[in-house]
């Protein structure tokens, strides 16, 4: 394995650090309110991204910004390293247990955002992505990768660095040990754990708490037991000053049986407690359709002839035949969740009635063979391409009329809110942050049940509504505007902040 620390442009000295990267203008000299946040994530779209997580790890905290002193934590993939930007290394923290000695590297991002490395060459400087090989298999040390990024994010609350956060925020499991080792170390620092997906929740055998210098009582069911196994996840719903999840509706649909992954009395003893609550994502500014540099035709409102150029567009990428009837996409990771099944089943009906379909995704290697086989069924109707390429994506919301996204259950979606800006009406499950989003009949078509007929009678009200321009074209108009940008959404986050502070606060101040 080639080390690409020498790619990364490490800079060890001060001074040429200082060259380097010039000081910048606190914003806490600007902002009298102004707190300091460390956001911990494994994901971070412009460097390193699989999913959601990835977009809202960079974009909330450059929102938050403008409030707050906020900077990011990251392990050191070899993604991130490659990225041409300069790491300084700032610090170096011990080895515990079996989680290795680190540095961690500062980047200073063209922007200003800080970013936080972290520098483990045997944990993270591997090819592959940030949780499994090429070959879609988890990397079997992943419990020892995101323990070590958890007690660095601890061990920075604790004042490693000569900049000390108020607050920690961690996300998903990767992320969830750092409210934990936080309160294992007897800090006060105080948390938030945002969960963007419960299914995944980062299990590992008992056997292996030594090796992540787990104290006895994690083993505890109060704790990170999980019917006999230790579960990151709920590690971050115990230890966490505060849980909050992408929508409201998710928010309510995970304290239940059928939303809950079994962690559902937690979370609803959470909620009674007023610890558990919904905040919706927004979407990033890079989002303008007039605008956006990927798209080969930019439109707005009203232009829709120039909107049609990008589905010519999406027609030749994956070689349909170019027709009147509209244009049905699906932008996915393919995995269970999205209910890629369902659009099996329904997908000939589609073909029948004058649609063609452009698929876009990557994961479950019984997934895209399957969807694979659909393309070879249905030439000129239907196109698949199995990868993941930001820039196809943007041009298939730009020239598709609708999108599917029937999700089982979908925490917020992203997707469906990237169709609606970019005027391609999402088809999707009523369920979580779709609900939340989704205005059935003006914004996009919802459908109630978790079956083809309850999914086909929202794709034929789709095929009807695209019979009727006007109607269309109304409905196109409403999506647009649908969407938040961060920068609306990112309020219910500041005042969370600042309430969990001001409580830490008063608690300092009994205890005196
Ligand atoms: N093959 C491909 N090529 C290019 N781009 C691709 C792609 N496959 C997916 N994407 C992009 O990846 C992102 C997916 O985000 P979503 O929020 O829709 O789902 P995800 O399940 O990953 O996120 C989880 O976290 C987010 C963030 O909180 C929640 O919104 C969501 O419900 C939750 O499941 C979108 O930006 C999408 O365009």
């Amino acid at each position: 394995m080639g080390n690409a620390v020498a790619t990364a442009r490490l800079v060890e000295s001060e001074k040429a650090a200082t060259l380097l990267s010039p000081p910048r203008l606190s914003v806490e000299s600007l902002h009298t309110d102004t707190k300091k946040i460390l956001f911990v994530t494994s994901e971070f779209a412009e460097l390193v991204k699989v999913g959601g997580l990835g977009d809202v790890s960079a974009a909330l905290p450059r929102a938050l910004r403008a409030q707050h002193d906020i900077r990011v934590l990251i392990p050191g993939y070899r993604q991130v390293l490659e990225s041409g930007n300069v790491i300084r290394i700032i610090a170096q923290l011990p080895g515990q247990a079996a989680l290795p000695p680190c540095r961690i590297g500062r980047m200073d991002l063209d922007d200003g955002l800080i970013i936080y490395v972290l520098l483990c060459p045997e944990l993270y400087e591997r090819d592959g992505k940030p949780y499994g090989d090429n070959h879609g298999r988890d990397w079997d040390d992943n419990h020892i990768r995101f323990a070590r990024l958890g007690l660095a994010a601890a061990e920075i609350a604790a004042g490693c660095l000569s900049w000390q956060p108020e607050l920690v925020h961690a996300n998903d499991w990767p992320a969830a040990l750092a409210p934990a080792y936080i309160a294992w170390k007897r800090l006060r620092t105080p948390s938030v754990f945002t969960i963007h997906n419960l299914a995944y929740q980062g299990l590992c055998d008992p056997a292996c708490g030594p090796e992540l210098a787990l104290p006895a009582e994690a083993h505890s069911p109060d704790s990170m037991e999980f019917y006999g196994k230790l579960s990151f996840l709920k590690a971050g719903i115990v230890y966490a000053s505060h849980i909050t999840t992408v929508s409201q509706t998710y928010a309510r649909e995970i304290t239940t049986e059928a939303f809950g992954c079994g962690l559902q009395g937690l979370l609803k003893r959470k909620e009674e407690q007023g610890q558990l609550s919904g905040i919706t994502n927004g979407i990033d500014e890079s989002w303008q359709p007039k605008t956006d540099p990927h798209l080969l035709q930019g439109f707005q409102i009203h232009e829709w002839e120039l909107k049609r150029r990008n589905a010519r567009h999406v027609d030749e990428m994956f070689g349909l035949q170019p027709c009147e009837g509209p244009l049905f996409i699906v932008v996915s990771r393919l995995v269970h969740q999205k209910g890629l099944d369902m659009t099996l089943k329904i997908a000939d009906s589609i073909v029948a009635g004058g649609g063609r379909l452009a698929i876009l995704g990557q994961g479950e290697p019984a997934l895209e063979a399957e969807l694979l086989a659909l393309a070879v069924r249905h030439p000129g109707h239907i196109g698949v391409h199995i990868g993941f390429n930001e820039t196809d994506a943007r041009r298939m919301f730009a020239g598709s009329d609708f999108l599917l996204m029937p999700s089982r259950y979908e925490p917020c979606g992203l997707s469906q809110m990237y169709a609606q800006r970019f005027a391609s009406l999402p088809i999707a499950r009523r369920t979580g942050g779709l609900a939340d989003s989704i205005e059935d009949g003006v914004t996009g078509f919802l459908f109630q049940h978790g079956d083809a007929e309850s999914y086909f009678e929202a794709v034929q009200r789709a095929l009807n509504v695209f019979k009727h321009p006007q109607l269309l074209n109304a409905m196109r108009c409403q999506a647009m505007a649908a969407p938040q940008f961060w920068a609306q959404s990112v309020e219910p986050y500041d005042r969370l902040y600042k309430r969990l502070l001001q409580e830490q606060a008063a608690v300092r101040v009994r205890g005196r």
